[in-house]
């Protein structure tokens, strides 16, 4: 049997869709995903209570932010209903954060069945501390360097937190509402890396085991269907499947595979649950590894944008035109599935001379989708960008904008050199200068490598 008493820690990364956006939502068509350096770490840890007590209590707290920490208690439900999670209040409010409340009760539902636990209290009280890097939320004047001084009751001291990890997770002034989020995808690598950490502590490693691909599988179905749960909608579950593969081709999931999943609580969520989860109910995912990699000394980098303006609705409209266009639709879903491919081949076959021919298809027929469906998926504003990065800027051998597409990020294959780099920044700081809005260059990289277990010490004064 594991030993609670072991600190986890996992990572999760965050994810881009370079090609295949609104065609990755249809099992007809892929997409070509990349996992991100930015990380979403969870650490778990037993919490001891006084000899003779017991306490179902479960802390989760995001000590970067201000007012970050949800407390939950939990029971088995009746009628096979799994565990159910219950917040309590901190403070003189009730925060909810419904991406972790699902997590926690899809995880530990999950825990109890396949760890046979028959009572509540064989889950031991926990705690859990989610790092993430700072890349996933703007910076813009607001992120403190961790040694300031922070007036958050759930912080540890600030003095105790060492130089390395201060430069590694800026403390906010903010609450996780109040921070500006560049996209990443946080709630998928939230809840994958989350799940993932509790499903390591709690469970022996003969039942679940993370470097293991039957480990994998059992965190990618759990995830899926926690997170489409949290978001109240089945989008395509790229993003859970970046946190959990990395770079990949993917295929989605049939969507059917996750209705009639009851609510965690009531009658015959667990047994559903535990069925979808352990390969009972066929998945039909498709996750490519060897499909996608990056050639020798190119980089994927990605850029903020922050012109202020709004893309709500965006797939309702796009996938509303398809219904209704059926054929001029299929024609240019084909064909640029074909453009899609011919541009993860080149990636592939390490054809740096050929990324600009492919990527400009691409774009193409994404403007194309955009001009038909009246959605601003490759606004003007950023076609005038890409094709100035791609002009003046040496070493950007192209750029698209990723995903949904719209204003406010933009993914380039770079020359993976600081000189590049350099030339970048200069580029868009005086771009935002002469354009107004204001664009800057993340940190962050793609990475092939999915979720993974860390060491405990890479975030020594962030933990208790
Ligand atoms: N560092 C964090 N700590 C706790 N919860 C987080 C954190 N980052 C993200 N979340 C959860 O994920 C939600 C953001 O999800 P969403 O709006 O889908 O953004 P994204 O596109 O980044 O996934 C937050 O409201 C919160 O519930
Ligand atoms: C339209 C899509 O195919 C791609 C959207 O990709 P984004 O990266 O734009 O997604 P969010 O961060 O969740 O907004 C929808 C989907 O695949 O679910």
């Amino acid at each position: 049997m594991r030993s609670e008493d072991v600190t986890t820690a996992v990572s999760a990364p965050g994810k881009v869709l370079l090609a295949g956006g609104y065609l990755v939502l249809d099992r007809a068509y892929n997409g070509l995903v990349f996992g991100l350096s930015a990380r979403i770490n969870v650490i778990a840890q037993q919490i001891h209570t006084s000899e003779g007590i017991h306490l179902n209590e479960i802390v989760v707290e995001s000590p970067q932010f201000l007012e970050a920490q949800w407390r939950y208690g939990y029971h088995l439900a009746d009628e096979d209903g799994g565990i159910k999670v219950t917040q309590l209040q901190v403070g003189s409010r009730i925060n909810p954060n419904p991406f972790v409340e699902t997590a926690l009760s899809f995880a530990l539902t999950y825990v109890a069945r396949a760890g046979h636990y028959r009572r509540s209290h064989s889950i031991r009280p926990g705690r859990l501390t989610i790092l993430a890097d700072n890349d996933y939320y703007s910076q813009g004047g607001t992120a403190k360097s961790a040694s300031s001084n922070s007036s958050s009751s759930t912080t540890p001291p600030a003095a105790s937190i060492n130089a390395q990890t201060a430069s590694r997770f800026a403390r906010f002034p903010t609450t996780l509402g109040g921070a500006h989020k560049t996209g990443l995808g946080s709630s998928a690598a939230l809840v994958t890396s989350l799940t993932a950490a509790l499903l390591t502590h709690y469970l022996d490693p003969s039942v679940f085991d993370l470097s293991s691909e039957k480990g994998k599988e059992v965190l990618h179905n759990l995830a899926q269907a926690a997170h489409c749960a949290a978001q109240g909608k089945v989008g395509s579950g790229f993003d859970v499947a970046a946190a959990v593969y990395g770079s990949c081709l993917y295929r989605r999931f049939s969507p059917g595979i996750l209705s009639n999943l009851p609510e965690p609580g009531s009658p015959g969520f667990a047994s559903k649950l535990e069925q979808l989860v352990n390969g009972t109910v066929k998945w039909d995912t498709e996750v490519l590894k060897e499909g996608v990699s990056m050639p020798a000394g190119i980089a994927l980098r990605m850029c903020d944008v922050d012109c202020g303006s709004q893309t709500v609705g965006m797939v309702k409209q796009v996938l509303a035109w398809r219904a209704k266009e059926t054929g001029p639709a299929k024609e240019l879903w084909d064909e640029l599935q074909n453009r899609n491919e011919a541009l993860a081949k080149v990636l592939k076959e390490g054809r740096t001379g050929d990324i600009k021919t492919a990527v400009t298809a691409v774009r193409d027929l994404v403007r194309k989708m955009g001009t038909e469906s009246k959605v601003p998926i490759e606004p003007e504003s950023q076609t005038e960008l890409l094709d100035a990065l791609e002009k003046e800027v040496e070493g950007v051998y192209g750029g698209v904008v990723p995903g949904a597409g719209g204003f406010d990020a933009l993914a380039l294959l770079v020359k993976d050199d600081a000189e590049t780099v350099t030339k970048i920044e200069e580029f868009v700081e005086n771009w935002s200068k002469t354009k107004g809005g204001r664009v800057s260059l993340l940190g962050v990289k793609g990475e092939m490598e999915g979720v993974r277990m860390e060491k405990v010490e890479g975030y020594a004064g962030w933990i208790r």
